[in-house]
């Protein structure tokens, strides 16, 4: 499979910086970055960590080879020849820190981090932002859903509908990490081992002289996975009396009629009629499936009216999280090297939840030993020994001080673990059920309190007292 080159997938600026460090010889600095996001997508309580797998992908492909370098120096003549032929030899040799596919993460937490030479922990800014910016958000729309259905069959349908083709694969791997159960791309399918699922269309039964004989046709087909689509001409007096007939037709050659699909119409109230009809008619194992613009909300309304609907359908609203369709994680500069040490670096702005968390840190999830349940996630440096130790820690959530309370019993998971030391891969990437299951797991660790859809009890993110004191610190540098 020819593998395209995505080195130039960055923004110009990030060259721009890259070059102006070679030109002032600044290329070598050690520097490190953090990627958090700061507002949660959808109202939602958590978001689902997603799109390391295409980071590292991306990471082990990073090359300028002389297509990149001819259309660099074509692009922007100030580039000089010694600064392509300083790239020609560029790979990635840095550390990187991630959390694992499937966590459940937080907002102003590091989720990611980059320690590097300025050189090239400016290059990959770009390309991370995109992949676990999309794949993040399109995992937590996924698990919202998965959250209201927890025990319905839930096919990922949007590729049709998506922004482009890698929105659709990497958008159907994302779903599934949250519990989606297949997806109907069959690309999806083939490059990452997701089940694949379809029906029928509409055009199939419009293809024929009636929609029996559509039906009939289609079973002799494909006769053990039959799932027909009732909806085109009358869903109760047309498709669902034809796909009983088919039904019949089936049973009496060994076989079974497996679902009816409804696309249209009032979902509830069809379902409910449908499943009556399919009971009396003895079959009450045929599944019905719905489609037709679903998410979660639409999805929780139609349970509340009693649909009788096993599996859903969902699409266009997932694949392009029509609600939100941007999670806005940011890469920020935390620590760089001076004199031949790592020495924190802050932003500052108006908005205190703006202001960024300076020194390089670690996160720890809390876990209660009484409950067995999380408590908060704790962000310390990563030269403090306080809760690598065991000690009792104070949890205090830094926009408000005064809300703090000790914990002494408690195990501490970091959440950041590595993926790239010097540059090589030190962690073998988990295999996609693995990552499911943990995900699975992740929500067993959460008060459902904080898993529910509409408004969610915030999780705590709290500072170490140090790492609260050095931003301080930093801070009223600045000032003065
Ligand atoms: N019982 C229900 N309660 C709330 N919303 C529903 C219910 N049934 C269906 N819907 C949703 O209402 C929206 C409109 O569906 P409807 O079938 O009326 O229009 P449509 O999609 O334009 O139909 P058609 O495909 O026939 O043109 C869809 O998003 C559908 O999922
Ligand atoms: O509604 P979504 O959540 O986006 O799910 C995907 C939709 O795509 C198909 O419709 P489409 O009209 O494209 O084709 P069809 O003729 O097969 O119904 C399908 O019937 C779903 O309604
Ligand atoms: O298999 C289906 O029913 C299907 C697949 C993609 C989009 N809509 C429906």
């Amino acid at each position: 499979m020819m593998t395209i080159n995505m080195t130039l997938h960055t923004d110009k600026y990030q060259i721009n910086m890259m070059y102006a460090h070679w030109v002032q010889g600044t290329l070598n600095q050690r520097v490190a970055f953090e990627m958090n996001f700061r507002k949660l997508p959808f109202g939602n309580g958590y978001a689902v960590f997603a799109g390391l797998q295409r980071v590292v992908d991306y990471i082990h492909g990073i090359r300028f080879s002389d297509e990149e370098i001819a259309y660099l120096r074509e692009q922007e003549e100030q580039y000089a020849e010694g600064f392509l032929e300083e790239l020609r030899t560029l790979r990635f040799t840095g550390d990187i820190y991630a959390a694992p596919e499937g966590t459940l993460v937080f907002p102003n937490e590091p989720l990611l981090r980059v320690t590097a030479r300025v050189f090239e922990a400016q290059l990959v800014e770009t390309a991370i932002l995109n992949f676990v910016n999309f794949q993040t958000l399109i995992a937590t729309k996924a698990s919202r859903i998965k959250q209201i259905a927890p025990d319905d069959v839930l096919l990922e349908f949007g590729t049709r509908r998506a922004q482009e083709a890698d929105a659709a694969v990497w958008g159907a791997r994302s779903s599934y990490i949250a519990g989606f159960d297949a997806t109907s791309n069959m690309r999806a399918g083939m490059m990452f081992g997701i089940p694949t699922k379809g029906t029928h269309a509409h055009a199939w039964v419009q293809s024929h002289e009636t929609e029996l004989e559509s039906f009939e046709r289609y079973a002799e087909a494909l006769p053990d996975q039959v799932t027909l689509l009732v909806d085109t001409y009358d869903t109760l007096k047309s498709g669902v009396v034809n796909a009983i007939k088919v039904a019949k037709e089936l049973e009496a050659r060994g076989k079974r009629l497996n679902a009816i699909r409804l696309d249209s119409g009032d979902l509830a109230y069809l379902s409910k009629q449908a499943r009556i009809m399919l009971d009396e008619a003895g079959l009450p194992d045929v599944k019905i499936v719905a489609s037709n613009d679903l998410d979660e909300n639409l999805i929780f309304n139609l349970k509340a009216q009693g649909a009788k609907i096993d599996s859903w359908g969902v699409g266009t609203k997932l694949i392009t999280a029509a609600d939100q369709p941007a999670l806005g994680g940011v890469y920020k500069l935390v620590a760089r090297e001076k004199d031949g040490a790592m020495v924190p670096v802050i932003k500052i702005s108006g908005n205190p939840e703006k202001v960024s968390t300076p020194g390089i840190k670690d996160v720890y999830r809390i876990i209660n030993r009484d409950t067995g349940k999380a408590e908060a996630d704790y962000i310390a440096l990563t030269e403090e020994q306080e809760v690598k130790n065991g000690d009792p820690l104070t949890l205090f959530d830094p926009v408000h001080p005064y809300l703090s309370k000790v914990i002494s019993k408690y195990d501490a998971i970091p959440l950041l673990q590595p993926v790239f030391i010097e540059g090589e891969q030190v962690a073998k990437m988990p295999d996609l059920d693995q990552i499911r299951a943990y995900h699975r797991e992740q929500l067993e660790l959460f008060w459902p309190e904080h898993l529910r859809k509409l408004n969610p009890e915030n999780y705590p993110i709290d500072l170490s007292l140090t790492a609260w004191q050095q931003k301080l610190d930093l801070i009223q540098r600045y000032k003065s």
